[in-house]
């Protein structure tokens, strides 16, 4: 007996410092430092509800530009330098393009096969090939005339109703995106209700750490009627609405094509061509509905910080509408044709996109174990790249907090929309859209209207809160501004342009896919 306890005990020391050097040696350059996190939770009380970008980047006082942070269910690669991020997400980019499988978003409220939270598999790739095919340089140019069409409308709008801005240039972005998707000729209601809740939903369960059910997964099986699954009954009310909007445009287009009535969209021409095969269709299905969320709160939020952006430098704006009064005139609104001939406002445009990021935040999830400045970063990591730290890094972009257009025209600093826009295999696929979308639309903005701080009852000028967002997308806080045309002759100009372009056919004149 007392033999077998003898061998007991040996076995167990043995296996003990076998354990412990094989940890020693596996700690030597295992993940690269980070702050010291409590037991349990790890880093996640460090990381704050609001300004997490600028909190992230702080990190790096103390550890680099890439910092660990440990969550209860995953490990965070913070990366706050543009070569860390070009070295992983760029340059590795086979590697680092898995999204976080989040319970929530994917499998309790319906995004799991959504574009934007799928893993690189060989579905993802066919949707992206997809959109590259629909969204590519070919057909951005062939959407110019619908676009050019549509800010005549934006301006009538903006006119008519200056105090609902924000909603105008919503409805906006939203009528482009259903347009390019599923041909719509104008804003569908239904459709940009469902879109607008779906949108929501999809911003409420993206953010790590806001749900429970993401840091403890097996919570997924509480039944809805428990205390504790409050989480069960919002999946629950959240679900069908989101399969709605991604079934139901999408069917429509299915049905119109059989009897030969579908407008030229991007679902329209991709199912010609999909002769009935299934995986192709479901594909097709999911990067249209890629379309509708990826575009309307990112055109949104950009145009709102493009005006707060004018409200407040009033110089930037004078510069901008001389440089267009110049190059185009008065007679006519600016066209997407205009942007070679137009540096200022092109300056403007890229300002706008780095002074407070859209997307502040990307996180790209390592597939496979990997290697990087001698440390080991294991598959599953979140590789999080932080494009505000890395679009007001001081040493690159001066007085990085202010809106200076001119460090684009003038001053040779390097291109905001390269970081903007995301990276390697996930990178934005409506890039080239949505700056051609944001250009004429802030050009023609410009070329016609006034854009001013507002004042309040007493005359005071109200104050303007420059605070980012804290959700996935970076709207600004709710304000207020004066806005209206710049002259008699613009505001002519306005309705005359908006006049004529309900004269012009619904179709867009040309819709093409990329070879
Ligand atoms: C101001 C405008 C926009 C900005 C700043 C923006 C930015 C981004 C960023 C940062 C990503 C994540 C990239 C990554 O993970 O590395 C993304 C993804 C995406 N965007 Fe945009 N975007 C904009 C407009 C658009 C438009 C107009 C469309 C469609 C026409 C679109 C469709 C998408 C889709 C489908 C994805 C998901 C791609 C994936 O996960 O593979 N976006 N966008």
């Amino acid at each position: 007996m007392s033999l077998l306890l003898a061998d007991i005990l040996a076995v167990g020391l043995c296996l003990f410092f076998l354990h412990y050097a094989w940890r020693k040696r596996g700690r030597a350059n295992y993940l690269p430092p980070g702050p010291p996190g409590a037991p349990l939770l790890g880093n996640l009380l460090q990381i704050p509800a609001n300004g997490v970008a600028r909190a992230l980047r702080d990190l790096s006082k103390g550890y680099g530009d890439v910092v660990t942070l440990r969550l209860p269910s995953s490990t965070l690669l913070v990366l706050n330098s543009r070569q860390a991020i070009s070295d992983l997400l760029v340059g590795r980019s086979a590697v680092y393009s898995d999204r976080s499988q989040l319970v929530m978003s994917g499998e309790l409220v319906g995004f799991k096969d959504s574009i934007l939270r799928q893993n690189n598999t060989p579905r993802f790739r066919k949707c992206r090939k997809l959109l590259r095919r629909g969204l590519g340089a070919g057909p951005a140019r062939s959407f110019a005339p619908f676009l050019n069409r549509q800010s005549a409308f934006l301006l009538e709008n903006l006119c008519r109703r200056p105090a609902d801005f924000v909603e105008i240039v919503k409805r906006n972005a939203a009528a482009v995106s259903m347009k390019i998707a599923y041909g719509y000729p104008s804003v569908d209601e239904e459709l940009l209700d469902m879109m607008l809740r779906t949108s929501e939903y999809f911003l409420e369960t993206t953010t790590l750490g806001t749900w429970l059910v993401d840091l403890l997964p097996f919570l997924r099986h509480l039944p809805e009627w428990f205390p504790l699954a409050h989480f069960q009954r919002y999946a629950a009310r959240a679900r069908p609405i989101v399969q709605e909007c991604i079934d139901k445009p999408f069917e429509a287009v299915k049905q119109h094509m059989e009897t030969a009535t579908a407008s030229a969209s991007f679902s329209a021409m991709l199912l010609e061509e999909a002769n009935g095969d299934p995986e192709t269709e479901y594909c097709i299905k999911q990067s249209s509905s890629g379309i509708l969320l990826g575009q309307t709160d990112t055109t949104t939020a950009a145009m709102s910080w493009f005006f707060l952006a004018m409200a407040l430098y009033p110089e930037v704006q004078a510069k901008a509408q001389a440089e267009i009064d110049t190059v185009i005139g008065n007679d006519r609104l600016p066209r997407i044709e205009d942007r070679k001939d137009l540096p200022y406002i092109q300056a403007i445009m890229q300002e706008v996109f780095r002074w407070h990021p859209i997307v502040l935040v990307v996180p790209h999830v390592a597939s496979e174990d990997d290697i990087y400045r001698g440390y080991v970063i294991p598959a599953g990591t979140t590789a999080v790249a932080n494009i505000w730290a890395v679009l007001h890094d001081e040493s690159v972009y001066h007085d990085a907090d202010k809106f200076i257009p001119e460090r684009f025209s003038e001053e040779g600093a390097p291109d905001s929309i390269d970081i903007a826009f995301g990276f390697g295999r996930r990178v934005c696929p409506g890039k080239l859209v949505a700056q051609a979308h944001i250009f004429v639309s802030i050009t023609a903005t410009l070329a016609t209207l006034n854009i001013a701080r507002a004042q309040n009852a007493d005359g005071h000028v109200i104050e303007l809160d420059l605070e980012d967002g804290s959700g996935p997308i970076n709207f600004p806080k709710s304000y207020e501004i004066s806005l209206g045309p710049r002259s008699e002759a613009a505001a002519e100009l306005i309705r005359r342009s908006a006049e004529h372009s309900r004269t012009l056919p619904d179709d867009l004149d040309v819709f093409s896919l990329e070879e």
